[in-house]
């Protein structure tokens, strides 16, 4: 059976600090890169051995990949980063406090902000320095495909032909694929493959360092999928996840 996992980074510094983080290239904390070693060593016990793995431009979910693959010894298997799987563009959101701003907007306003799928945060202004366009790492990005704000809608727009032209295709060489990226790009493709509704996708929400496995039968379908772990905790660190912008 052929299987994709998807693995949300470890614990951020600004997941501690309970900040918007998006396209802010911030650093695991040390519960991270503890949850990131733990994953690896869960992914290693269930007997998974990756043959290749994609993850974001963005360096927690670039150290969950190289912690994971050293605790696998898979450290050698072919990685390609791409910014389609960069977390969802927080606009003017980014480096704000979540409880803080839920309790400056309300509860509701933050939620539409984190789970809607149609509405995006207010944009960088053109000149902040904090526009991707500034930092040189997408360089190689048409300025016009580059995001001062994203709803989920727009983060699926970018992620989808990423899944489609390259992740997915890499199941005809490959038994088992690693995706490791973030919480609302993931939320993106795991909506795709479930055909969850835009609705129903705005109570989802995936903890971190958490594997979710998808299987795929003929024709690339997804035929079954399960988070490895204790399913009363998952429910618990999703709820906890949920929780992070209320007042
Ligand atoms: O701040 C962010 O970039 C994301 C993920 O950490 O947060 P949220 O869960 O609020 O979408």
């Amino acid at each position: 059976m052929k299987k994709i996992v998807l693995l949300r980074h470890g614990e951020s510094e600004w997941n501690r600090e309970n900040r918007f983080t998006g396209w802010t290239d911030v650093d695991l904390s040390e519960k991270g890169v503890a949850e990131a070693a733990r994953a690896g060593e869960t992914l290693l016990r269930e007997g998974f051995r990756f043959g290749c793995a994609y993850t974001s431009f963005l360096k927690r979910a670039v150290r969950t990949l190289d912690i994971v693959l050293d605790r696998m010894n898979e450290d050698w298997i072919p990685v390609t980063k791409s910014w389609r799987l960069n977390e969802k563009h927080y606009g003017m959101l980014q480096g704000l406090n979540k409880r803080e701003t839920a309790e400056k907007y309300g509860d509701e306003q933050v939620h539409v902000w984190r789970r809607s799928y149609d509405v995006a945060p207010e944009p960088l202004a053109a000149d902040d320095p904090r526009n991707p366009r500034f930092d040189p790492r997408y360089a190689g990005v048409p300025a016009a495909e580059l995001p001062a704000t994203e709803s989920l809608r727009d983060t699926v727009a970018r992620t989808m032909p990423y899944w489609q032209c390259e992740i997915l295709p890499s199941l005809a060489r490959y038994d088992q694929v690693l995706v490791v990226a973030h919480g609302n790009s993931l939320r993106g493709i795991v909506k795709h493959l479930k055909g969850i509704s835009d609705e129903a996708i705005s109570e989802f929400n995936l903890p971190t360092a958490t594997p979710y496995v998808f299987e795929f039968g003929e024709g690339l379908n997804c035929v079954k999928d399960y988070f490895l772990g204790d399913p009363d905790e998952i429910a618990r660190l999703m709820q906890a996840v949920a929780d992070q912008g209320r007042a």
